[in-house]
């Protein structure tokens, strides 16, 4: 099979408002952030597969006659992915060998890519090839590292596969692919997210695939051109977490006080909302202060519920109070309990 050789990159994300309860239904807004994560698969002639993952120290590689021994399980199907093949992921987990629930790092993305894979050159002939990823991005800190991951993995492989054109002409230095093709490579980026993440809502994907700033309910993608230009500063607290383990938390939590935690998912929603209408307001009139005494608050409000819903910890707690102190309003960003939270700053914030 002539696999072309391609270099992708998709954005990392920062979720305004409504992480968790996006799980649940409710609405959230994300926008895309000026990091990335670098994508190259090139086709090879060596009969294996081989993927090289530096940022999380993973190099691995594959005898093609190895992975031909998974064909059996395969479907072959290369229409838009919507819910993960329980077969294929089970035997992909018997072949690496691993049994525990809770994957580390390494074997987590190793398996999102056999999964792509495997999937989309399927039952046909499988191609020796290589991909290298290299992110901006820090991992495992709420900045979707996952979500760009699993973006370029899927564009990249649907792209190999010939299933998506390489829009890339020669006169240009960058290309997208239109709504149909997007839409493709969204819907594989979610089959891989689910790997990583086990429920994950899809709008750090949705992000990663059609950047800008989007709001997101259940699966409909809204992007929001007329936002006001706003200062966030990111702050990486360096704890370690894993997004799978905090949802799978907040899912418990629900189930044990639904009557406790639906009304903060309720709440959280209503934060979304409101968010979305006062920065409308703030393209429509001159921005005032008080546009940004609500904002202010919003994030105020989000947090200590993400607070009650179990995905704080001290160190956001420590940005929280080191920048209140400073008149600033700060939340956790992503799945929390360690990685990073979002400051919105003033237009007159001292550097
Ligand atoms: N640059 C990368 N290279 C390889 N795998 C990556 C990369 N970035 C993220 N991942 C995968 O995604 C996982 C982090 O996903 P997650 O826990 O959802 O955190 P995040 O908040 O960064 O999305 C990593 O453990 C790894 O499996
Ligand atoms: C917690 C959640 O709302 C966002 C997770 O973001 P990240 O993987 O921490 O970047 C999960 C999801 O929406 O899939
Ligand atoms: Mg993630």
């Amino acid at each position: 099979m002539q696999v072309r050789d391609c270099l992708i990159s998709a954005p990392g994300k920062a979720i305004l408002h409504g992480e968790h309860a996006v799980v649940h239904g409710k609405v959230a807004l994300a926008v895309s952030l000026n990091l990335r994560t670098y994508l190259q698969l090139k086709a090879s002639s060596d009969g294996k597969v081989s993927i090289k993952l530096p940022n999380i120290d993973t190099f691995v590689c594959w005898e093609l006659s190895e992975l031909k021994q998974l064909n059996s399980c395969l479907s072959g199907k290369k229409e838009e992915g919507q819910c993960l093949d329980p077969e294929l992921v089970k035997r992909l987990r018997e072949f690496m060998g691993v049994t525990n629930e809770n994957l580390d790092s390494s074997t987590t993305a190793t398996l999102a890519f056999l999964y792509i894979y495997l999937s989309l050159f399927g039952s046909g002939e499988m191609p020796s090839l290589t991909v290298c990823v290299w992110s901006e991005l820090p991992t495992g800190a709420g900045l979707g590292s996952s979500a760009a991951y699993s973006v370029c993995l899927a564009a990249a492989v649907l792209c190999a596969s010939g299933a998506v054109p390489t829009p890339l002409k020669e006169w240009e230095q960058t290309a997208g692919w239109c709504q149909e093709d997007l839409e493709l490579i969204n819907s594989w980026a979610f089959q891989a997210e689910k790997i990583v993440h086990g429920n994950p809502s899809g709008v750090d994907n949705a992000v990663g695939t059609w950047g800008g700033m989007l709001r997101f309910l259940a699966g409909k993608i809204i992007p929001l051109s007329r936002v006001p230009l706003l200062r966030i500063l990111l702050t990486n607290t360096k704890v370690p977490r894993s997004t799978k383990v905090l949802v799978a938390r907040v899912k418990d939590k629900i189930n044990k006080f639904p009557s406790i935690l639906i009304p903060v998912l309720d709440s959280v929603d209503a934060i979304s909302c409101t968010c979305e209408k006062v920065l409308n307001e703030m393209t429509c009139e001159p921005i005032k202060g008080e546009h940004y005494n609500i904002l202010e608050e919003l994030i105020d409000i989000n947090q200590h519920h993400l607070n009650v819903m179990g995905v704080g910890h001290p160190s956001l707690d420590t940005l929280c109070q080191v920048t209140a102190a400073r008149g600033l309003h700060s939340k956790l960003t992503g799945a929390g309990g360690g990685g990073c939270g979002i400051t919105l700053l003033r237009p007159g914030a001292a550097q």
